[in-house]
């Protein structure tokens, strides 16, 4: 029987008397392993209850409650399972039979007895278990309308605060207008948990303190990574600029410059490093590590000796950026005046929040987390029960999950036969939008707990894929990733994989195709290359699947297109946005007439809508006569005021006063209890779910429940809220796809595994950054108890929003190179990668997107990449005109790409 390689590593990490860290690479097996340490834990234990596994999401705990009871079932059969890794699962699970049916638990019968919980319903048990203990002194319950909470108390707050001065001042930020300034802090509110510690008692000069001990903490972990030969090189390098600026008539330096390098200080390595920082990255960054500004007179010793430092560091062009960032100053009045405001706001508007949290009993998971914490930190009763915890993808604990758990291990000794097992691979995490911290998990590898001894196993062996596929991914990660782990930037580092399956086939393609004009979002070509491969899998391997991840979903539309072409009915979940269907587009512009809303173009859409029906030629004489008339009036007003005269067709006035009678009547009828439930009626009442075409009864409700969080008697209260949530929602899934077809999202393929995998759009630039208006950067290390948090109310160049966008971007940029090994990883047999080109980047010659897939690991896949012949022909061209005109600068991956 072949053994992997980890065998060790696998029996260690069943050993329920010990605590563990498990770090495995993708496809390893975690979830199987997870459960074998299930079962050993169940055949020594007298309390089933005791062990209780966390995952992050139902779906996760759903399919390790199944797993879980699909072998103990196993276990209850005396004949051995057929397949070789299952015969070590079957004995554990024998094991765990036995111990039930000696302590006479029937499991398998009280499936509830195995607690496998996702972490926000383990976090109301610890609440609702102990009513004693939380802040409530009854039971909680989670809020299912967040959002809707949010505005509430940023409106209340903001409405009926007291301090006339700081509100007037905060409104004044957002040109005045309330909505905007009251949207803007319930957008903070779901996040408050990763700043509200800052904001307590908020003081300008401890803030500026804890700046202060966060960055050198920032600027010394870097420096530790040098060695104290470089530290030395560096200052000599800065001494000379800075005597050389010294020296210089002033005029020759912008005041930047000058201003920068009166920093210098031959004692202070950190300032030093942030000053060499700014002259890496003042050269040209295309050519990063070249091409000094001439005027800093770096002379040839210094050059070199920048060369050899960077050699030796291999400081990344981004690290230098963040590096760089960092200020040296303090921070200035105007910053500190409004992070001022929007802290005293934002803590106000959290304030009222948590007394409707308190009144309702209805709490969102960021407070049940802490109220959660706050009980188990409180008595060491609450959580006594617990015998063994078992946590599944570790690498997406947040900072509060962290404290959470650190808080519950607080109260063990290491006499007691308790455990805790975390499994994870920090490769794959993916949530920083959700606050997933992977600083904290490096923290956990590298330091341990305090209370519990515990040991990292690696998981190396992957049984997913073929060998080849698991060959591209290390070889092209192991330099896409960082070279080290860093606590702070969450950077971790590839770790190589092995296969269990030894099948090598040509497994991983990389297609360029050119696009038509400069239509690079949405390009066709690239699409029908898509739907063409798909096709072909189906053809060749049909009893294999297929899956298109994609990164964004505005790229599903042409792919959509040209499957549907060939008669390819793909599964998906969220893909269509629903407020892109022409049904929802006719409700909105129902929705916006009836509120009366006076817009003339959505009013012109509903009369084209085919429950009205209004023709063209109609049409025209109807919008007409409306533009020509008194804007005071609204537009059911004009309209019932220029029907008889107006020279349309009879249908049409017809069709008219039909809308016009419908919806006085239901007005006076429903007008006056809910604008959903009118908007409804009417709609009913000009049979437009006649129309509904492809929609189901679901998407059509999750529109009228969008309707109701925004509408305010009669009307709606917010437009722009109101489009917000609508752009969140997504069609219902087609119930007849072919379910060997699938499209998802890289973020969705988690977990999942394909025989094939189609990754598109690998040029695509990644989303901006949210548009928050604090930014803040939490450090993992426990030593920095504190938050950096900067205004991000103006477009201004400020050092501290600066500092920390380039820092949060780069921990982005990080986890972009993982979201692409989550998608590499999902595929057993094949990879295929997608991208376009236009003529205009060609031409051109520029990089591609440094955010876009391409851009990311384009130094690692270049020679792999294959060129169809239309670009392969375009580039020879542009290439001969180049070098025919001697300006032979061009892009060295183009070359590259030729070569091939
Ligand atoms: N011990 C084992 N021997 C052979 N095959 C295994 C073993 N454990 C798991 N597998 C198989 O390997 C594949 C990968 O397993 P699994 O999905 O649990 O990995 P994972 O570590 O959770 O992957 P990822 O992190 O990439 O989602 C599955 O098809 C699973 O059935």
């Amino acid at each position: 029987m072949k053994v992997p390689k980890d065998i060790e590593a696998r029996r260690k990490s069943i050993n329920p008397n010990k605590s563990m860290l498990i770090v495995a690479d993708a496809g390893c097996g975690k979830t199987e392993q997870m459960a074998r340490r299930y079962l050993s834990l169940l055949a020594n234990r007298e309390r089933p209850e005791g062990i209780v596994a966390i995952t992050f999401t139902k779906k996760a705990a759903s399919e390790m409650k199944e797993r879980i009871h699909k072998y103990l079932k196993m276990g209850t059969s005396e004949t051995k399972p057929s397949e070789n890794h299952l015969i070590e699962t079957w004995e554990l699970a024998k094991s765990a039979i036995a111990a039930d049916y000696e302590n006479s638990w029937g499991i398998i019968n009280n499936p509830q007895k195995i607690k496998i919980q996702t972490i926000d319903s383990f976090c109301i048990d610890l609440v609702n278990n102990n009513i004693l203990l939380n802040s409530y002194g009854c039971q909680i319950s989670a809020l299912e309308d967040t959002d809707k909470k949010y505005l509430n108390a940023a409106k209340e707050y903001i409405e009926k605060c007291e301090d006339i001065e700081t509100i007037s001042e905060f409104v004044a930020m957002f040109d005045n207008n309330t909505k905007k300034a009251i949207r803007k802090i319930s957008e903070l509110l779901p996040k408050r948990e990763q700043f509200k510690k800052q904001l307590e008692d908020i003081d300008l000069n401890t803030l500026q303190e804890n700046y202060k001990t966060a960055l050198q903490y920032e600027l010394k972990e870097f420096a530790n990574s040098l060695g104290e030969q470089i530290i030395n090189d560096i200052k000599h390098v800065i001494r000379d600029i800075f005597e050389s600026i010294e020296n210089a008539a002033k005029t020759t330096y912008t005041s930047k410059e000058v201003h920068l390098f009166s920093k210098y200080n031959e004692n202070k390595t950190t300032t030093n490093l942030v000053l060499f920082c700014n002259i890496i990255i003042s050269a040209d960054r295309k050519s990063f590590r070249k091409n000094y500004p001439s005027k800093l007179q770096i002379n040839k010793h210094n050059a070199s000796l920048i060369d050899a430092i960077l050699c030796e560091t291999e400081l990344t062009l981004n690290d230098a950026i963040r590096i760089g960032s960092i200020p040296l100053e303090k921070m200035s009045k105007k910053t500190s005046r409004e992070l001022e405001i929007i802290t005293k706001v934002t803590s106000g508007a959290i304030k009222e929040l948590e007394k409707t949290f308190k009144e309702s009993l209805e709490l969102d998971f960021n407070e049940i987390t802490l109220e959660a914490i706050k009980v188990v930190q409180s008595d060491a009763i609450a959580t006594s029960h617990i015998t063994d915890l078992l946590i599944d993808e570790f690498q997406d604990t947040s900072a509060s999950h962290h404290n959470l758990i650190k808080s519950i291990l607080s109260w063990w000794n290491k006499d007691e036969n308790k455990t805790l097992c975390a499994v994870g691979d920090p490769k794959q995490s993916l949530y920083l939008f959700r606050a997933a911290s992977l600083g904290h998990f490096i923290n956990v590898q590298q330091n341990g707990y305090e209370n519990i001894d515990i040991e990292t196993l690696r998981l190396s062996v992957n049984f997913r894929s073929y060998k080849s596929v698991i060959d591209w991914v290390n070889n092209v990660f192991i330099t896409a990733f960082p070279k080290n782990d860093n606590i702070s930037q969450g950077a971790v580092k590839h770790s190589i994989s092995e296969s269990f399956n030894t099948k090598e086939i040509d497994s991983v393609s990389i297609t360029s195709t050119l696009c038509e004009g400069d239509k690079v979002k949405n390009n066709k070509k690239e699409a029908i290359l898509v739907a063409d491969k798909v096709e072909q899998l189906l053809k060749d391997v049909p009893q294999e699947t297929v899956s298109i991840l994609i990164r964004a979903r505005s790229f599903v539309k042409e792919i959509d297109t040209e499957l549907k072409k060939r008669k390819i009915f793909y599964s998906g979940v969220d893909l269509v946005k629903l407020n892109e269907k022409q049904t929802i587009i006719d409700l909105i512009n129902l929705t916006k007439f009836i509120a009366e809303k006076q817009d003339l173009i959505s009013f012109t859409g509903l009369l084209r809508a085919p429950f009205i029906g209004i023709r063209q030629k109609d049409l025209h004489l109807i919008i007409g006569s409306l533009t020509d008339m008194t804007q005071n009036a609204s537009i059911t007003e004009r309209i019932c005021d220029s029907i008889d005269t107006l020279e349309i067709s009879s249908d049409a006035r017809k069709r008219l006063n039909k809308l016009l009678n419908i919806v006085n009547k239901s007005k006076r009828t429903y007008g006056s209890i809910k604008f959903s439930y009118y908007l409804e009626h009417v709609w009913h009442e000009l049979d437009g779910d006649q129309f509904a075409g492809e929609l189901q009864e679901a998407d059509l409700r999750a529109f009228f429940k969008t309707i109701s969080t925004c509408e305010d008697g009669n009307t709606i209260s917010d437009w722009e809220l109101l489009e917000t949530n609508l752009d969140k929602l997504y069609m219902q899934p087609d119930a007849n796809a072919d379910q060997r077809v699938q499209i998802m999202t890289l973020h969705k393929s988690k977990g999942a595994e394909m025989d094939n995998v189609i990754i598109p759009g690998f040029h695509k630039p990644g989303s901006k950054s949210d548009s928050l208006i604090l930014k803040w950067i939490d450090h993992p290390d426990p030593k920095i108890d504190s938050v950096l948090i900067a205004p991000n109310v103006n477009s201004d160049f400020e050092s501290y929003k600066t500092h920390i966008s380039t820092s949060n971007r780069n921990k982005e940029i990080l986890e972009m190179v993982r979201l692409i090994y989550v998608g590499a990883t999902r595929a057993k047999k094949r990879l295929c990668i997608y991208f376009s080109l236009t003529e205009e980047i060609i031409k051109l010659m520029s990089k591609p997107t440094s955010t876009s897939m391409l851009g990311l690991i384009q130094n690692e896949i270049h020679s792999d990449i294959k060129i169809d012949s239309e670009t392969e022909t375009y580039l020879n061209e542009i290439i001969k005109s180049n070098e025919s005109n001697e300006k032979s600068d061009v892009n060295l991956w183009r070359y590259e790409l030729n070569e091939h």
